[in-house]
């Protein structure tokens, strides 16, 4: 058995686990299914956008030449252009035309003046203009946002609000991304029963259903399988229910003791585990490999060492199989407000509340740190990384925060 020393540092577990996962076929979702998703290919635009010059500005469309004449300069004020229509006239010299924003510029047009720096006269056919303005001024050029046919969007884009905003401009509805990853989820416990079947001196299976909704959070689609026995059997069964999905991920049964059957059932399965134990608290006894296109996470039975495990290395594995180029878990800077201390040797993640005050985020350690029970992480905002060679921090320390996921 491997003593602590042996155990894997937990960026080497995270970029052995990412190394593990296999890209997604692509899938086409309409808009309303794309958010937080990323493009499969690229996207080229279809058409150009602004389609022509247009104004910026409601005002007076002019020869900039016209104005370098002292100011103010009297021009003749032709038609009036709205947005969606057609320009008629061409402004000549001397002239010029009143224009709304998003019109087109007319012919012999080269700049906007906006209305707030002109004087109409009385009778309303001319217009002082009190500034002069170069060539361009306040114009929107055509093809500003997009000219057909060019990459608008590459490969691997995160779909955020703008960027599903611009596809739609180019009237795209639907766009290819990869699909979302098929997630099965089993507990394995003698002691477990189901949340809606609870019994008497059993404990209720919170582990799938929480991470069911890690899960979803993280854009995949989980299925629980249910739960296994302490059995080598019983496991086994269920593993093999979950073939074929991407991503297996077992409660569980992962440690020393003597019903630890899982990492035994994963082998006979002919899953080949790419590593076992990681040097953090919580989280330690977890294990990883993989079998064909699926990836098989085994994480730690303790309510809350699961979710952490999810966060550090099942989190960032859903965000590849998803297409992000972005998957390390996101991490602020600090400060701690209170006192922490512990043996050097393993990364500690310590559920925190953190809260703004005078622009820093202060971190405040939850009174519990046990992984045995879910209590301990409600109400943690963030998990405050206490590194491996340190082992203490005192009040006003700088710290790294993680931003939880998990948090509502
Ligand atoms: N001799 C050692 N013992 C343990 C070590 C070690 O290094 N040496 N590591 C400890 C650590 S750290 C953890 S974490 C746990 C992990 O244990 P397992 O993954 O084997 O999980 P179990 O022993 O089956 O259960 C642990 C605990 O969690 C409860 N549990 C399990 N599943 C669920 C569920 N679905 N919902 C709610 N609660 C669940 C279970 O009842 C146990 O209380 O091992 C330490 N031991
Ligand atoms: O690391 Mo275990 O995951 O502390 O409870
Ligand atoms: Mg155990």
């Amino acid at each position: 058995m491997k003593d602590d020393t042996e155990l894997l540092a937990v960026e080497e577990a995270r970029a052995r686990t990412l190394a593990l996962v296999q890209p997604l076929s692509t899938e086409w979702v309409r808009w309303e299914d794309a958010l937080g998703r990323t493009l499969a290919e690229d996207v080229r635009a279809q058409r150009t956008l602004p389609p022509w010059d247009n104004s910026a500005m409601d005002g007076f469309a002019v020869r900039s030449a016209d104005l370098s004449a002292p100011l103010p300069v009297r021009l003749r004020v032709g038609e009036t252009i709205y947005a969606g229509q057609t320009p008629r006239e061409e402004v000549g010299p001397g002239t010029c035309a009143r224009i709304m924003t998003g019109a087109p510029l007319p012919a012999g047009a080269d700049a906007v003046v906006m209305r707030e720096r002109t004087r109409l006269t009385p009778e309303g056919d001319a217009v002082d203009i009190l500034e002069g303005v170069g060539p361009g001024h306040f114009v929107r050029p055509r093809g500003e946002d997009a000219r057909e046919g060019e990459v608008l969007l590459p490969r691997g884009t995160p779909l955020g609000i703008p960027e599903l905003g611009l596809l739609l401009g180019q009237g795209r509805t639907s766009v290819p991304v990869p699909r979302r990853p098929r997630v099965a989820i089993l507990s394995t416990g003698d002691e477990l029963c189901p949340a809606d079947a609870p019994a008497e001196g059993r404990i209720v299976d919170a582990n799938a259903p929480a991470l069911s909704l890690a899960v979803m959070r993280a854009g995949g689609v989980p299925s629980v399988l249910g739960i296994a026995r302490d059995t080598r059997e019983d496991v086994s069964r269920l593993l093999a229910a979950a073939e074929g999905h991407d991503l297996v991920l077992t409660s569980a049964g992962m440690s020393v003791g003597e019903h630890d059957f899982v990492r035994e059932a994963l082998a006979q399965l002919g899953v080949a585990q790419d590593f076992w134990r990681v040097a953090i608290k919580p989280g330690k006894p977890l294990a990883v490999g993989r079998k064909g296109g699926t990836l098989y996470c085994g994480l730690p039975g303790n309510p809350t060492s699961s979710l952490v495990t999810f966060e550090l290395f099942v989190r960032p594995a859903l965000r590849r199989m998803l297409g992000h180029a972005d998957v390390e878990p996101p991490r602020v800077p600090g400060r701690l407000a209170g006192e922490l201390k512990k043996a050097p040797g393993l990364d500690h993640y310590i559920r925190v509340t953190a809260a703004w005050q005078e622009g820093e985020l202060w971190a405040r350690p939850l009174a519990t740190q046990t992984s045995g029970a879910l209590r301990s992480a409600a109400s943690a905002t963030h998990l405050l990384h206490f590194p491996r060679s340190s082992s203490r921090l005192a009040t006003g320390d700088e710290v790294e925060l993680l931003p939880l996921s998990w948090s509502a």
